[in-house]
């Protein structure tokens, strides 16, 4: 058979050969890109073995150096247990040695992540900054030789900031971040840098080329996220002050359950230049960057060493205010909101009682307390996905392309990050029919993505809206701080974070206020709350599983959040130390 077109005729040997050609062009293609895939994909387990070899060896070297230039135990164990206002106060008037001080909490530290893996690398050139410090005269600064520990997200020069993800493999940062040069100049030594979890939008501590870091109260169990190794660190002992960062609770989740101090800062307060996150672009609800410490004077020194011309000079987007001490020190009675419930799902019992052990030891103080209601804990965590995942996660797939997809973080992954808009629906429904639960459904059509510019402008509206909202229920009554929560529950068993997910409403609210919040360890799980545990009300899937979660967690650390409005750093830090000095006075006479 012939065809004819206009001006030549094909004939069907012409055609099979056609046909031929095609699909042959079409196979080569086809298996030049799954070759193409799997060559990629091997390069990419190549250099995360790598990696993970340099990092243990690393550790392993600082360990061996160690043994030979260490401390005695006796002389380790006293530096160890000084509070930060002593460890100051001995660095500053010269009866502690800089580099000893330095050794003390690298042994602790290497020791430590031994079983916690809560340490990345050491900081090799800690040794030197600490030497040069011993040789130093006059004026000291006031971080004068006071080792910090580092996020791996922060940039330090020399070092990758993968956010545990391969792709930041081998990328060396050019220079310091803002906060670390700031440290440096106020005399601040950094020593170790820790893990994370891959791409830090989860609250677990694992990625394939760290491994997981466990918690320092029970290694069966999460230290939290996304500053897990900062929060495993402290809570271990194995340093005094650490820095993390924070979008919906990555600082105060781990503080919660290492059962450390930390403080998020309203974003904008210190600068968060020069951390590795993966949506840097997403601004309207940014990261914080902000400190963790044993106490809260660790805090306090961070925040006043921060908050500096040198800080103020080399990030101009920083508004100029030095660290207040009329407001930290001011002794006004003040009037404060409290509540144990978000209104979505209940705390545990031993976090509500948390709250009600702060709310009394306020009480006697002579603050007055008032039971708070949080608007619409649903549109906060709507806007709050609308917020870090309007571009549909597509820089979040993009980031982890060809990449090994951490187990602790698959189920996100996949349903938050990968599903298609449909398959996000499906599950959205099955949370609202079977979980009884309307919320997850928002969130996952929300992280479908942002369609238009103009549906991204409704978001920036109501985002303001819900921020004028919460700013009007506190100035109706009369509120200059809040107490809350520091998480809906304690610890729980590893890589289980995404089966409670929702909880994160309890830290993220401030994010999406943007209002500074701090963390402060207050009790402990007790067995009277394991029993109560028993009447956990289990309406939702979530309250179903963090009451499974829960059980088996006597012992473990319990924070209370402290919140006030953006700027207000130094009135958290004020109630947080009161509170922290009563706890301790409350200790001693019992
Ligand atoms: C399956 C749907 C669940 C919907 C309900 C819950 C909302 C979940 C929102 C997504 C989870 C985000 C967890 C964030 C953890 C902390 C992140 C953080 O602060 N990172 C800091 C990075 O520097």
């Amino acid at each position: 058979m012939k065809f004819k077109f206009s001006s030549f005729e094909v004939d069907d040997g012409m055609l099979h050969s056609a046909a031929v050609i095609t699909a042959a062009t079409f196979s080569c293609l086809m298996s030049g890109f799954v070759l193409q895939n799997i060559w990629r994909k091997y390069i990419v387990r190549q250099r995360i073995k790598r990696r993970r070899e340099e990092s243990k060896l690393s550790i392993q070297k600082m360990g061996d150096y160690l043994m030979q230039h260490g401390l005695s135990v006796d002389k380790r164990n006293i530096i160890l247990d000084m509070p930060m206002a002593e460890l100051q106060r001995k660095l500053q008037n010269g009866s502690l040695k800089a580099l000893d001080v330095l050794r003390a909490y690298q042994s602790k530290a290497i020791e430590v992540t031994k079983d916690l893996n809560c340490v990345v690398e050491p900081i090799w050139e800690a040794e030197e900054q600490a030497i040069a410090c011993d040789f130093m005269t006059g004026k000291k600064s006031p971080l004068h030789g006071i080792p910090v520990s580092l996020k791996e997200n922060y940039h330090v020069q020399g070092y990758d900031s993968t956010g545990g993800m391969a792709k930041f493999i081998d990328c060396p940062q050019p220079d310091d971040n803002v906060i670390v040069k700031t440290l440096k100049e106020q005399g601040a030594i950094p020593f170790m840098r820790t893990n994370l979890p891959q791409t830090m939008m989860v609250y677990e501590s694992s990625n394939p080329i760290y491994g997981e870091t466990r918690n320092p109260h029970d290694p069966k169990r999460g230290p939290g996220g996304s500053s897990s190794g900062e929060g495993c660190l402290i809570g271990a002992g194995g340093s005094v002050l650490g820095f993390g960062t924070d979008i919906g609770g990555s600082l105060r989740i781990p503080a919660h359950m290492c059962g450390v101090c930390c403080l998020k800062p309203t974003v904008g307060r210190i600068s968060t230049e020069g951390t590795h996150e993966v949506h840097k672009g997403a601004t309207l609800v940014p990261g914080a960057t902000g400190p963790l410490s044993r106490d809260v004077d660790g805090l306090v020194l961070a925040m006043k060493s921060l908050l500096v011309s040198h800080m103020f000079e080399l990030d101009r987007s920083v508004p100029p205010i030095p660290f207040r001490p009329e407001i930290y020190e001011d002794h006004r009675p003040l009037r404060i909101g409290y509540f144990h419930d978000i209104g979505y799902m209940p705390s545990v019992p031993a976090c509500e009682r948390g709250v009600r052990e702060v709310r009394e030891i306020l009480e006697k103080n002579g603050h007055t307390l008032i039971e708070f209601k949080v608007p619409r804990v649903d549109k906060a965590l709507e806007l709050f996905a609308q917020c870090v995942f309007g571009d549909g996660c597509k820089t979040f797939t993009d980031a982890l392309k060809y990449d090994v997809v951490d187990p602790s973080f698959k189920l996100t992954y996949f349903l938050i990050h990968q599903a298609p808009e449909w398959l996000k629906r499906v599950a959205g429904f099955f949370y609202r029919t079977v979980g009884h639960d309307p919320i997850p459904k928002k969130v996952l059509v929300a992280a479908a993505g942002i369609k238009s510019v103009s549906k991204w402008w409704g978001v920036v509206e109501d985002l303001q809206a819900y921020r004028k909202k919460f700013e009007m229920e506190m100035r109706a009554n009369k509120l200059d701080a809040i107490i809350s929560p520091g998480f809906a529950y304690a610890a729980i068993p590893l890589g289980k974070a995404f089966l409670t997910v929702g909880a994160v409403a309890y830290t993220n609210l401030y994010n999406v206020i943007n209002y500074p919040a701090g963390s402060l360890p207050v009790t402990k799980v007790t067995e009277e709350d394991e029993k109560l545990l028993e009447n956990y009300p289990t309406k939702t899937l979530y309250a179903k599983n963090i009451k499974k979660l829960s059980k088996g967690s006597v012992g473990l650390p319990i924070n209370v959040q402290f919140v006030a409005p953006p700027y207000q750093e130094e009135l958290v830090l004020r109630l947080m130390k009161e509170v922290e000095t009563s706890i301790k006075l409350g200790e001693r006479h019992s």
